[in-house]
C-alpha cells in the first residue's frame, strides 16, 4: 500500500459537500491568487490549497491524479474523455498533460450546468480553453453528440468520474457505438470509495462469462450493489440506458491501483486496457 502524506490532506467530506457555494468561493479563491493565468499547475496548487484550508472537494486529488498522469504520458492519448468534470480539477491535470504528450483533444462531460461554468472558468484561467472542449449534459448523451458531430471516432483514453451506476452503461455504450477499440485505455476512479461492484465484475470478466450472462439474461443490473448516498449523490438516482447491451467479446486486461481520496481516505483506480475487438 502506499504511503499518504497526511500533511497534504484535504478538509474532511461533510455530509452536504457540494453544491453549497463552496464551488463559487473556490472561483473567487483561484482568481485571487497571483501568477495563476496560463499556469495549469498554479490553478492545481490554488484548488489543493482550498480543498487543504477551506472545504473538502471531491476532486481526484494528487495522489490518484498522478496514476492517471503517468498513463497519459506512457500511452500518449490523442482523444481523451472525461465523464464528470465538477470543477475542473481532473480537466486542468490530465489536459495539462495530455497536451504536453502530443494529444489532439480533452473532452470534459459534465451533468451541471452550473459546475461547467466553473470548469469552463478555471479552464480558462489555466490557459487550457484552446485544448479542452466541454460537453454540457448527461454523459451517454454527451457521448452520441461527439459520436454524430464526428469529433471522436475512436477513445484514446477515458476518465469515469462521474455518477457512479453509470460506469459500466457508459462504457457498454462506448463499446457499442465502437468507440472502444484495441488499445482503449479507460480509467476508473472510487473504485474502492464508494466502490463500484457492477463495473469491476465487468471490465474483470472473460468473454466466455460475458458471452454467458447475455445468453442467460442473468445480466445484473448495473444499478445493483451501491449504497443508497453513492446512487443518489447527484441529487437522485439517475435515467440509465439499460437497454444498450454493449459488446461481450471485447476483450479487457484490468488492474486495480490502490491510492487515496485528498482527504487520505484509502481508494483506488481501476485501469483496463481494451487489448482485443473482434472484427
Ligand atoms: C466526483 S465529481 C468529478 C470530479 C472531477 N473529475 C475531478 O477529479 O476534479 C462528479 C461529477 O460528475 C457529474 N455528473 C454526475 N452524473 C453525471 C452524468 N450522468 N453525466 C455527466 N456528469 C455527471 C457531477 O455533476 C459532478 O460534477
Amino acid at each position: 500500500m502506499p504511503h499518504f502524506d497526511e500533511k497534504r490532506a484535504y478538509a474532511a467530506q461533510e455530509d452536504i459537500f457540494f453544491d453549497d457555494g463552496r464551488e463559487e468561493e473556490l472561483v473567487e479563491f483561484v482568481k485571487s491568487k497571483p501568477n495563476v493565468q496560463g499556469s495549469p499547475s498554479a490553478v492545481l496548487k490554488a484548488i489543493d490549497e482550498f480543498g487543504r484550508t477551506k472545504k473538502y472537494l471531491m476532486n481526484v486529488g494528487e495522489d490518484k491524479g498522478r496514476i492517471v498522469t503517468d498513463l497519459i504520458h506512457e500511452a500518449k492519448p490523442e482523444i481523451m474523455l472525461e465523464l464528470g468534470g465538477y470543477c475542473g480539477y481532473s480537466t486542468i491535470l490530465f489536459a495539462h498533460a495530455q497536451r504536453a504528450a502530443g494529444g489532439k483533444k480533452y473532452y470534459s462531460l459534465e451533468r451541471s450546468p452550473k459546475f461547467a461554468k466553473v470548469i469552463k472558468t478555471l479552464v480558462g484561467i489555466a490557459g487550457l480553453s484552446d485544448f479542452v472542449e466541454m460537453v454540457v449534459g448527461p454523459s451517454n448523451e454527451g457521448i452520441r453528440i461527439l459520436l454524430v458531430a464526428g469529433k471522436v471516432k475512436k477513445i484514446d483514453m477515458m476518465f469515469l468520474d462521474h455518477y457512479k451506476p453509470a460506469y459500466t452503461t457508459d462504457l457498454k455504450l462506448c463499446e457499442s457505438l465502437g468507440l472502444i477499440q484495441k488499445g482503449t485505455i479507460l480509467a476508473a476512479d472510487n473504485v474502492i470509495k464508494p466502490g463500484n461492484p457492477p463495473y469491476l465484475e465487468y471490465v474483470r470478466s472473460s468473454v466466455e462469462e460475458k458471452r454467458k450472462r447475455v445468453a442467460e439474461k442473468q445480466e445484473k443490473k448495473d444499478t445493483e450493489g451501491f449504497s443508497d448516498r453513492a446512487a443518489k449523490q447527484y441529487g437522485g438516482v439517475e435515467e440509465l440506458s439499460m437497454e444498450v447491451k454493449g459488446n461481450p467479446e471485447i476483450v479487457y486486461e484490468s488492474r486495480l491501483v490502490n491510492s487515496f481520496e485528498p482527504t487520505g481516505v484509502p481508494d483506488g483506480i481501476e485501469i483496463t486496457r481494451c487489448v482485443e475487438v473482434p472484427a
